[in-house]
């Protein structure tokens, strides 16, 4: 199925929607940023990230090999270099390409310029505080106003080397204003107030670049937007677009994750002795999970299902296990702690763990694991330690490789230490 791996140039916030939703649904997505904040961003999405600013033989050196099916350029709107040196490469390395372009949002009564020094024109006739939000590599222009330092806000990200910058160009502290956004319309609008700034500087960046918060701060505080345009009008698709591709390439199932970021379930180890567990179901993954749980001193197991695994039909035999030869009902989840539904119909697993939420159950649905309120770990039981492996849900076979690896690690621990 795998046709082969997806690069991503992903230093926006659509590019990191973009890889949390390709490593969600299993695609083997690699993630390219410009810079280490750029990395920071997409870090705990898991998934490998190649940093630094690459020209276009680096580029196509990475595409070399053909491992790479599609790149995706979602990059700034105003990266224009790394957009033309991506497009080359993938020309070069015959790599298809598609280039994701935020929508642009107008502005009401903006004033737009062509680049910097327009806008730095428009401002020269111009008095009163300008809060910069274009970043800090453009504010040198902006020192071209003869009276900048008494004017000029520098709204930057709080790295190092932007503040170094800042400094460098003769900003004091106290115009130097190191964030991180999302900044929302009141906050620009109180940061405006505090400095009164009569103009907000910006890029035409578009709903994820918080513009509309800057229009709508600006009016809050009675300042006057200034708008410095793209480069080119730039063709290219949009977000949404952009993954019905992906979707198509990598034939995703339709009800494939898109939820932005993975949350990892907290591996809670429970006392089970003044507990009672309920498995509904008694084919193989029952049976599997029964083994499992019989493990741990639980003060009851009990199976529900109308045939069960000889395996099953033994243990409940010697008394291991309570078997309810019959269809599930309700009333079963009544007397358990925890209920696992392992049945071969995701309608009766629904019901079941429909059943137990109501409770306050916790429950597992072996079908589906969108309704687990825990998931079921693969197990790695060594003579002191107790380790459970689960994964992002979505490759249970990877899951198995690791843990039989761990189970080597504890026998070998447990041979040392004897
Ligand atoms: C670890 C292990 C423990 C165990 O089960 O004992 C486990 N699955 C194992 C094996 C396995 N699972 C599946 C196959 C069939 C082939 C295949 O898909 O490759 C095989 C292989 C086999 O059976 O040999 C299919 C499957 N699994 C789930 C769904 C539903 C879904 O994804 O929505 C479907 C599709 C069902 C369908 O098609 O209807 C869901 C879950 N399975 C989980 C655990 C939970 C967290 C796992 C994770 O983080 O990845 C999670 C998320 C929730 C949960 O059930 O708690 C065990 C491996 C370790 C071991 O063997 O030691
Ligand atoms: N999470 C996982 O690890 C995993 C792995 C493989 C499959 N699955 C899922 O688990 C399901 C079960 O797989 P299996 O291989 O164990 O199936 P299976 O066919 O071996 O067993 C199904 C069991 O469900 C019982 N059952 C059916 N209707 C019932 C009802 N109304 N009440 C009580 N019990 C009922 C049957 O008697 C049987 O014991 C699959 O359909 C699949 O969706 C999950």
């Amino acid at each position: 199925m795998a046709p082969g791996k997806l690069l991503l140039f992903a230093g926006t916030s659509e590019g990191r929607e973009l890889f949390a939703r390709a490593l969600n649904c299993g695609i083997d997505a690699e993630a390219a940023v410009a810079t280490d904040y750029g990395r920071s961003q997409l870090q705990e999405l898991g998934g490998k990230i190649h940093t630094g600013r690459l020209d276009e033989g680096q580029i196509a050196a990475m595409l070399a090999g053909g491992t790479y099916r599609l790149v995706v350029d979602a990059t700034h709107p105003y990266a224009d270099r790394a957009t033309a040196n991506i497009a080359a490469a993938c020309a070069v390395r015959r790599v298809p390409y598609l280039r994701l372009v935020r929508p642009e949002q107008p502005g009401e009564e903006v004033i737009n310029c062509t680049d910097m020094a327009a806008a730095v024109d428009y401002l020269r006739d111009t008095d009163g505080g300008i809060l910069c939000t274009v970043g800090s590599k453009q504010l040198e222009q902006l020192c071209q106003l003869p009276d900048y330092r008494k004017r000029v806000y520098a709204r930057i990200l709080p790295l190092e080397e932007n503040l170094s910058a800042c400094r460098a160009l003769g900003f004091a502290g106290a115009h130097i204003l190191c964030m991180q956004g999302p900044f929302s319309a009141e906050l620009n609008a109180a940061l405006l107030r505090q400095y009164s700034c009569r103009y907000l500087l910006t890029k035409s960046s578009g709903a994820a670049g918080g513009f509309a918060q800057k229009l709508q701060g600006a009016k809050m505080a009675g300042a006057q937007v200034v708008v410095i345009d793209r480069p080119t009008s730039e063709q290219g698709l949009s977000l949404a677009e952009v993954w019905r591709r992906i979707a198509a390439i990598w034939q995703l199932p339709e009800e494939c994750e898109v939820s932005a970021v993975w949350r990892r379930y907290f591996p809670l180890f429970v006392q089970t002795a003044n507990k009672r567990v309920l498995v509904v179901g008694g084919g193989q993954v029952a049976t599997r999970r029964v083994q499992s749980l019989l493990h741990f001193d639980w003060q009851q197991v009990t199976v529900v299902a109308p045939q069960v695994s000889k395996h099953l039909r033994d243990l409940a035999g010697q008394g291991a296990i309570c078997w309810r030869k019959r269809c599930f009902a309700e009333p079963d989840v009544r007397q358990s702690d925890v209920v696992l539904a392992a049945t071969d119909s995701s309608e009766v697993n629904r019901w079941v763990v429909n059943c137990a939420q109501d409770r306050g159950i916790f429950a597992n649905n072996a079908s589906d694991r969108h309704q687990c309120d825990f998931y079921f770990p693969a197990l790695a039981l060594g003579e002191t330690q107790t380790a459970a492996l689960v994964g992002r849900g979505g490759d249970h076979r990877q899951v198995a490789r690791t843990a039989a690896k761990i189970r080597e690690v504890l026998r070998h621990e447990d041979n040392g230490s004897e």
